[in-house]
Parts: C-alpha cells; sequence; structure tokens
C-alpha cells in the first residue's frame, strides 16, 4: 500500500520585534500574540518541522518591570533594562510553550561570540543539538555585554545571521505590517505591497524604508532589507509578514509549496529536500505585474495568497566561510585594490584570493586572520577614468610601467555595504599619500622596473575620490606586511617579510559590489 506522501520537513527561523511583544504605550505582553506564535510553533514541529524564534523584548518587558515610561539613552541604562527583562522574557516564553510540553532554551548571542571560527562552529553545533533534542532555541541578542563593535544591532540581523548559521530553510520576520510596501501604508493609500523580490538590490529605490519603526525597537523596514540579503544570500528564503496573524505561517508555506508544484524545475533546500521558495517561477517584483486577481487569489494555484512579502534565496548561496566572512565578522581594516584587482574578484575562478599586485595600500591595523573590507576608489562625477590598457589581469606583471604611489584628496563616502560604518570609521579610508613617511614607496626599495605592477592610472593631485567597500575576506597577512608588498609580485613576499605563508594577502573574498 502507498504510503502517504510526507510534506518536507524545514528548518524555520521566526523572529518577533519588540512591537508584536509588548504593547509601544503600556509595555504590557502582548498575551493573545505570544499565544497564536506559540501554538503556530508547535504545530510547525508536530508536522516535523525544526524552529527557531528569535525574540526581541528585553529591554521592553524591562520597562514595564521598573515601571518605567520611555527607554533610556544611554547604553548602560538600556543593558540594565534588558538585563532586568530578559529573564522576565524567556519566562514568560518557558511558561506559555509549557502549557503545550514544548521545551525551550534561551540562546544569547553578540557578534563577538561568532567572530571566533571556533565560538561559530561551537554555537552551531549548539544549535544542531538542540534542534535535535526537539528544543526550541529562543535567541536574543546579550544586550548586557554588547558594546557597538560587538554588537549585531538589531535583531533582523541577528536573525539573518542565525538563518544563515543553521542553514535555515526559510526566515519569518514577523512584524506590524504585512510586509513590504512601495510607501508606507498608514500613511498612504496607494502604497503597494511586493509580492516577490528576486533581488534586494534592484528594489531598494521602488520602497519605502522610513516606515514603521516603533519607539521601543531598533529595527524597520531597512534592518529588514538588511536581513533578507543576508539571509537570501545564504540561500535562506526570507519572509516579512504580520505577526498579528502567526498561523499564515502554515498557509504562507502552502501557498508558496503550491506554487513550486507548478515550477518544472524545482531547486534543492538548503538540507537536500525541494525548496519550496527557491524554485518559485520568476514572479513580480511588483504587484502591477504579478498573476493575482483583484480578490487576491493567485490564478496559477488557485489560492488566495495570504499577504506576505517573499524574497527569493539565492539559486548560488554562499559558501558557510564566506558567509561567515561577509556577515559575521566585524571587519579590523580595509584593503584598497586597484580596478583590475575588483574585476578579477568578481569572477567566480580568482576563487576570492587576492595577489598582492592589486594591492593599492590598507587602512586600519588588522592582524593575519582577521576580516578586512575590500574597498576600492571611485572618481567623483566629472572626473574622466581611465584604465591603464594592462589592468584588466590580476597578478600579471605589466613591464616598463613604474608603480605610481596614489595621492589624492579625499572625499570618503560611508560604504554602501556597511550600514553599521559611522564617521569615525572614515578615517579608515583615508587614501594613501605619497608624502607618508611610514609608507615606504615601492621605488625606495630599489626593485627592478618589470616588477612593479600597475594597474591604475596616475591621479592628479587635484581629483577628488570617494571610496566604496566592495566585499569581504580574510586576511593572511597583517595590514604592515600587506602594505609591504602592495603592488608586487607574489615572489617578493619571502624577500621583503622573512617568510611567506601563503601568495595570497587576503582570501576568502566575497564580492557584494561588482564592478
Ligand atoms: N535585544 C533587544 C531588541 C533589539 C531589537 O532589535 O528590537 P526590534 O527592532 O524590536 O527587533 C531587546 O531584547 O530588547
Amino acid at each position: 500500500m502507498a504510503r502517504p506522501r510526507q510534506a518536507p520537513s524545514n528548518t524555520i527561523v521566526i523572529k518577533l520585534g519588540t512591537s508584536s511583544i509588548v504593547h509601544e504605550k503600556t509595555h504590557q505582553p502582548l498575551l493573545s500574540t505570544l499565544s497564536a506564535v506559540v501554538e503556530t510553533v508547535v504545530h510547525l514541529r508536530e508536522q516535523g518541522h525544526k524552529v527557531v524564534l528569535v525574540s526581541s523584548g528585553a529591554i521592553g518587558v524591562g520597562l514595564k518591570r521598573m515601571d518605567m515610561p520611555h527607554r533610556p539613552k544611554g547604553l548602560s541604562g538600556k543593558q540594565a533594562l534588558a538585563a532586568i527583562g530578559q529573564g522576565r522574557l524567556i519566562a514568560l516564553w518557558d511558561n506559555l510553550f509549557g502549557q503545550l510540553e514544548q521545551p525551550i532554551a534561551q540562546v544569547l548571542l553578540t557578534r563577538g561570540d561568532i567572530s571566533d571560527r571556533t565560538r561559530y562552529l561551537n554555537a552551531v553545533n549548539t544549535f544542531k543539538e538542540l534542534l535535535s533534542m526537539g528544543v526550541v532555541p529562543i535567541v536574543n541578542e546579550n544586550d548586557t555585554v554588547s558594546v557597538s563593535e560587538i554588537k549585531f544591532g538589531d535583531n533582523d540581523t541577528l536573525s539573518a545571521i542565525t538563518a544563515s548559521m543553521i542553514h535555515a530553510d526559510y526566515l519569518f520576520l514577523l512584524t506590524d505590517v504585512d510586509g513590504l510596501y512601495t510607501a508606507n501604508p498608514r500613511k498612504d493609500p496607494d502604497a503597494k505591497l511586493l509580492h516577490v523580490v528576486s533581488s534586494v538590490a534592484s528594489i531598494r529605490s521602488q520602497v519605502s524604508t522610513s516606515t514603521l519603526g516603533s519607539s521601543l525597537g531598533t529595527g524597520g523596514m531597512e534592518t529588514k532589507l538588511i536581513a533578507a540579503d543576508i539571509a537570501t544570500a545564504a540561500g535562506v528564503t526570507t519572509i516579512i509578514t504580520s505577526s498579528k496573524d502567526p498561523e499564515s505561517i502554515f498557509k504562507i508555506i502552502e501557498y508558496n509549496n503550491a506554487l513550486r508544484s507548478g515550477s518544472s524545475t524545482p531547486a534543492r533546500s538548503q538540507s537536500g529536500r525541494s525548496s519550496p521558495i527557491s524554485s518559485l517561477p520568476t514572479v513580480q517584483a511588483l504587484p502591477t505585474s504579478d498573476s493575482r486577481t483583484p480578490s487576491g487569489s493567485d490564478v496559477s494555484v488557485g489560492l488566495v495568497r495570504p499577504p506576505h512579502t517573499v524574497f527569493k534565496s539565492s539559486p548560488a548561496p554562499l559558501r558557510d566561510l564566506k558567509s561567515w566572512t561577509s556577515h559575521t565578522l566585524h571587519p579590523s581594516g580595509s584593503v584598497i585594490v586597484d580596478h583590475g584587482a575588483h574585476a578579477v574578484l568578481s569572477r567566480r575562478e580568482s576563487g576570492g584570493r587576492l595577489l598582492p599586485a592589486g594591492v593599492l595600500g590598507v587602512r586600519g591595523a588588522f592582524a593575519s586572520g582577521q576580516a578586512v573590507r575590500i574597498v576600492v576608489r571611485k572618481r567623483l562625477a566629472g572626473v574622466v577614468h581611465e584604465p591603464h590598457p594592462s589592468a584588466p589581469e590580476l597578478g600579471t606583471s605589466t613591464p616598463n610601467t613604474p608603480l605610481l604611489q596614489a595621492t589624492a584628496s579625499v572625499s570618503s563616502s560611508i560604504s554602501t555595504l556597511d550600514p553599521g560604518l559611522e564617521l569615525s570609521d572614515l578615517a579608515d579610508h583615508a587614501l594613501p599619500t605619497v608624502d607618508e613617511e611610514a609608507t615606504p614607496s615601492v621605488t625606495q626599495r630599489v626593485l627592478p622596473e618589470e616588477d612593479h605592477v600597475l594597474v591604475e592610472k596616475p591621479i592628479d593631485e587635484s581629483d577628488e575620490w570617494e571610496v566604496e567597500e566592495v566585499g569581504r575576506g580574510l586576511a593572511n597577512y597583517n595590514s604592515v606586511q600587506i602594505d609591504k608588498v602592495k603592488g608586487l609580485k607574489s615572489s617578493y613576499i619571502p624577500q621583503l617579510l622573512g617568510y611567506a605563508d601563503s601568495e595570497y594577502v587576503v582570501e576568502n573574498i566575497t564580492i557584494r559590489v561588482p564592478p
């Protein structure tokens, strides 16, 4: 007798923001929402899914406990309230889950905890163990010890990193709106809900991100887009929907499963199963081009579409190490590369490895093994940039061309990749100058001219430049060492450094902004 077909079991991360956990004004716990989340999670578990909950709300619960009306301004005040509230928050979850005999675990993380590869792998193993024991881990940032350098900053990012760590199939960002809109739906009646987003970068200009951060939370739509970008790059299908109706998670999964079954080429999920959403036929980024009927049912699957926005997972997800490098590490400095190196690193064949020949300079101090930003210089509008004719191949020498030390007046811009970049970080992006005494030029080292590897034209002193982070990687040498060998063939590494661990100065590079 044929067995009934088992629905695929997925690993699902559900993130709940402060505004869904406590009342914005009274800070009373929103018990009906929390109970509905608990019931949904337990049902998902009964269906064979593994579930991780990322729960904000410690500060909100702390405010209620101390009868304080507003979040304190200072960091230590917030940390104290989080410490007060976290215990009560987890007790509340334990109580609610306990009613349905569902064991939970508290997992508090900081970025610093997972920046170290060993600690990161330990955290992954703990998650795996908890999930295999049938426990629901409940994750929050360890606010008590988090300061700016080690902070995730918001739980949207934390949930995306958690989802990447455990190779989740889905990340659900439950919030106080039912998806991503073209404008603030509370103010603009013409605001349109986006249904399917294939690329976060391509819809950024079309949507309103200023919307809907509550006075208690730190998030809003901007951090949700960042989270979607991180998670989808790691192969996690990401969904924004309302926390008011957590049961819609079932309908959303069912709806997208139905869409998938209409697809001729189902993709594999993270865990080797068919992925419900990465295999969606390329659907609409905007409602104007979608297949909905006015009533909201999708003619292709005959189901009412539950309101949500789905961000499709990348068809070529980052491998674990690259994902870790790009998202979980706080970069300690920058390696400035030329445009030829940027172009080569963007190609898969480069293996994400940078030769010293492509390096124009370093900024900041970093040790071997630390994460670094890969930065390119961009000339400001109105100035013509002519790449050197022999520039494209990284690591090929260009005989008879003198190496040129860059001189520029600097106009730094905030990186498009690092939303946490602050003004103080901009010094890190300053460009090299000829009169920097600490940086002896290659010509001072009296190397044969054919060993200079020029990849960019000289810069006129009057030119103004801005810099842009295009990716991240792990340094094989420290900042002083990379500065010593910049622009040179790798064969000079032993001579100049006294040893050579690798012919590459940076490895495991992920380029996020192509040339
Ligand atoms: N860790 C903090 C939450 C920070 C946060 O990201 O909040 P939210 O934007 O509401 O998801 C807390 O538990 O209060």
